[in-house]
């Protein structure tokens, strides 16, 4: 695998802007193993230059349509097509695309230049040690070319596993869970300089994650897959801001869902008929801080738990049908608030959607 994908064809510059042209299109990709359908009949479009990730919960067939894309899985049905050309026939060495998985597989007995190098072999040896140089830079591990892979971090590693699939300029890079084993906080600040670092080389490319905050950090544009179905695709902001279905929602982080009842019992009269509410649904769902603890106004509530996170208070309340709602607290200090306490809170019903 790790062959195949240094094999793709090199070509020496960075590209520091989108492609004019090129792009990915997968029309109606069906995936099987055996009689279990794991990818049903999925259409995504890839602009040249855009990042897309492929978010779902685990067994949705995101790893198994990215495989399919790579050539590492063939297609039982449905066709992919790169600038209007099908490729579904290429094999994965001749299709150009790069891979990058979540143990980014470098080479043991190389140095991380011998690592990033070993794509390279068409350049000249200047060339050859200019391109290495640019690209731990762009990685921000410059100086790091003498070291043994064997000697870094679990997040310098991935670093450098970036660095050798962008090497040879894939004309499509194809990331699964690239940082999902690292540790949380390592994950976060990579997850930051990943987004840099694909924007720098405007490369166009696939991440398949199942971490929401992850997708709508990297990627331009987001596709949930459900059950080996696209669910909804769309920029980060429009997924967030319509949902289209609780399922997703859920996925996306909302939550608790309540009835209609008890939505207007939490919104007060005439909040129905604010922008993103309609008297027609009968299921609501509550985004992460779209209840705050307030001292003078909103519904009475009991305290149920406190918590002291990243620096402000969450509060759990019971909900009138008696629900569990997590409220921020940004005007109490920790111990100030606890459980039997009642407390007032408001709702943002800009952080409610429908069903
Ligand atoms: N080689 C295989 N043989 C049989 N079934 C498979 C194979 N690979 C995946 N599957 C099944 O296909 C479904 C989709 O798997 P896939 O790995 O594509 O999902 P995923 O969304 O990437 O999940 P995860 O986030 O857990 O990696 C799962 O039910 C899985 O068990």
């Amino acid at each position: 695998m790790v062959k195949d994908q240094q094999a793709a064809a090199p070509s020496s510059a960075v590209r520091h802007s989108p492609p004019a042209h090129g792009g990915l299109a997968v029309r109606q990709a069906v995936v099987r193993y055996d009689d279990f359908t794991a990818v049903d009949g999925v259409d995504l479009d890839v602009a040249g230059g855009e990042v897309v990730a492929l978010l779902g919960p685990s067994g949705s067939g995101k790893s198994s349509l990215l495989r399919a894309i790579a050539g590492l899985e063939p297609l039982a049905g449905g066709q992919l097509l790169w600038d209007g050309e099908p490729v579904s026939e290429v094999p994965v060495h001749r299709r150009g695309f790069g891979l990058l998985f979540q143990d980014g597989q470098l080479f043991p007995h190389r140095s991380v230049a011998g690592n990033l190098a070993y794509g390279l072999s068409d350049l000249v040896r200047e060339q050859r040690r200019a391109r290495v140089a640019e690209l731990l830079e762009l990685v921000g591990l410059d100086g790091y070319g003498d070291r043994p892979v064997t000697k870094l971090s679990g997040g310098q590693a991935q670093r450098v596993a970036l660095a050798r699939a962008l090497a040879p300029s894939p004309r499509l890079l194809l990331l699964d869970e690239p940082l999902s084993a690292l540790d949380r906080g390592l994950r976060e600040r990579l997850t930051g300089e990943l987004h840099r670092i694909l924007r720098a080389t405007g490369i166009t490319a696939v991440y398949v994650t199942h971490d929401h905050d992850e997708a709508f950090t990297v990627a331009d544009r987001v596709a949930v897959l459900i059950d080996g179905r696209l669910a909804q695709a769309g920029t980060p902001a429009e997924l967030w801001q319509s949902p289209q279905s609780g399922e997703i929602a859920e996925f996306l982080g909302y939550g608790p869902f309540v009835d209609a009842e008890t939505m207007r019992a939490l919104a007060g009269s005439g909040a129905l008929d604010s922008v993103n509410l309609d008297r027609r649904d009968s299921t609501f769902a509550l985004a992460p801080g779209a209840l705050q603890v307030s001292p003078d106004s909103g519904i009475e509530l009991e305290v149920l738990a406190t918590r002291f996170v990243r620096g402000r208070l969450e509060v759990d309340l019971a909900l009138p049908g008696g629900q569990l709602a997590t409220a921020i607290a940004s005007a109490h200090a920790p111990g100030t608030l606890n459980p039997g306490d009642r407390v007032r809170a408001r709702l943002d019903p800009g952080a409610v959607v429908g069903f």
